[in-house]
C-alpha cells in the first residue's frame, strides 16, 4: 500500500511510463499522454488567463523565473479531465495535489535551476508547508513542441528532456527513504524560438487546502 500523496516506480512502469536510467533520481517519461486536441484546449485556457510567475524561495534574482503562470480551474471540463488522467497514472488522490498550474514561456524566458521541494531552512517554509506538508511528486506535461530551446535539464544526472506535445514527465522529489533529493535540480532552459506551454501538478504529503 502506498502512503497517501505518494506514487511509486512500480506503478508508473505499470502505467506505461519509462524510467530514465539513474541511480540518483526516480524520473519517468511518457510520450503521448495527451492528444493534440487536449493540448490545444489547454493552451487556449493558459492564453486566456495568465499572470507573471512567482517563486516561493525568492533569492533576489528577478530573472530567475520569467515565464507566465495560469491557475487552472477544475470546473472546466478539460481541466477536470486532465485532473483525472493525473490521478489515474500517478495513483495519487487528487485531494493531495495543488491546483493545476499552466506556464507559458516566450522566447528568452526560463526558470533557472531549482528544486520543487521547499527548503526546510528557508524563512517561509512554514508558510508553504504547515498545512499540506512537503511536495512529494511532480507531474508535468508539455502542451507543445517548441521550435527551439525550452528543454528541461536535470543537470545533476546530466539529462535533458525536450519539450514535445503531449509528453509527460514525472519525478519523485525525495529519495526512497523520504529525504529531499537534491538530484532533482532542474532548469527550464530558455525558449529560443516559438513559445512553450506546460501544465504541472505538484503533490503533497497531506491533502491540499
Ligand atoms: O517548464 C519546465 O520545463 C519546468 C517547469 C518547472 O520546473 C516548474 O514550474 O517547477
Ligand atoms: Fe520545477
Amino acid at each position: 500500500m502506498l502512503a497517501p500523496g505518494e506514487s511509486s516506480a512500480e506503478l508508473l512502469l505499470r502505467h506505461g511510463m519509462q524510467r530514465v536510467p539513474s541511480q540518483r533520481l526516480e524520473l519517468f517519461i511518457k510520450r503521448g499522454f495527451l492528444s493534440t486536441e487536449e493540448c490545444a484546449v489547454l493552451i487556449d485556457l493558459i492564453e486566456a488567463e495568465r499572470r507573471p510567475s512567482t517563486i516561493a524561495n525568492h533569492n533576489g534574482d528577478h530573472l530567475f523565473r520569467t515565464s507566465e503562470t495560469c491557475d487552472l480551474h477544475h470546473d472546466h471540463p478539460a481541466v477536470a479531465a486532465l485532473d483525472r488522467k493525473f490521478a489515474e497514472i500517478s495513483g495519487i488522490d487528487p485531494a493531495y495535489g495543488e491546483r493545476l498550474q499552466g506556464q507559458r514561456y516566450e522566447e528568452g524566458q526560463e526558470f533557472k535551476a531549482h528544486t520543487d521541494y521547499f527548503e526546510p531552512e528557508h524563512a517561509d517554509y512554514q508558510t508553504y508547508c504547515a498545512v499540506s506538508g512537503q511536495r512529494t511528486w511532480t507531474f508535468m506535461v508539455y502542451l507543445n513542441t517548441v521550435d527551439a530551446g525550452g528543454a528541461t535539464r536535470f543537470k545533476v544526472i546530466d539529462k535533458i528532456v525536450q519539450p514535445e506535445r503531449g509528453k509527460l514527465l514525472a519525478w519523485n522529489n525525495r529519495r526512497p527513504d523520504g529525504s529531499l533529493n537534491a538530484a532533482t535540480l532542474h532548469h527550464a532552459m530558455k525558449v529560443r524560438k516559438g513559445r512553450k506551454y506546460v501544465i504541472t501538478r505538484w503533490y503533497r504529503e497531506r491533502p491540499w487546502g
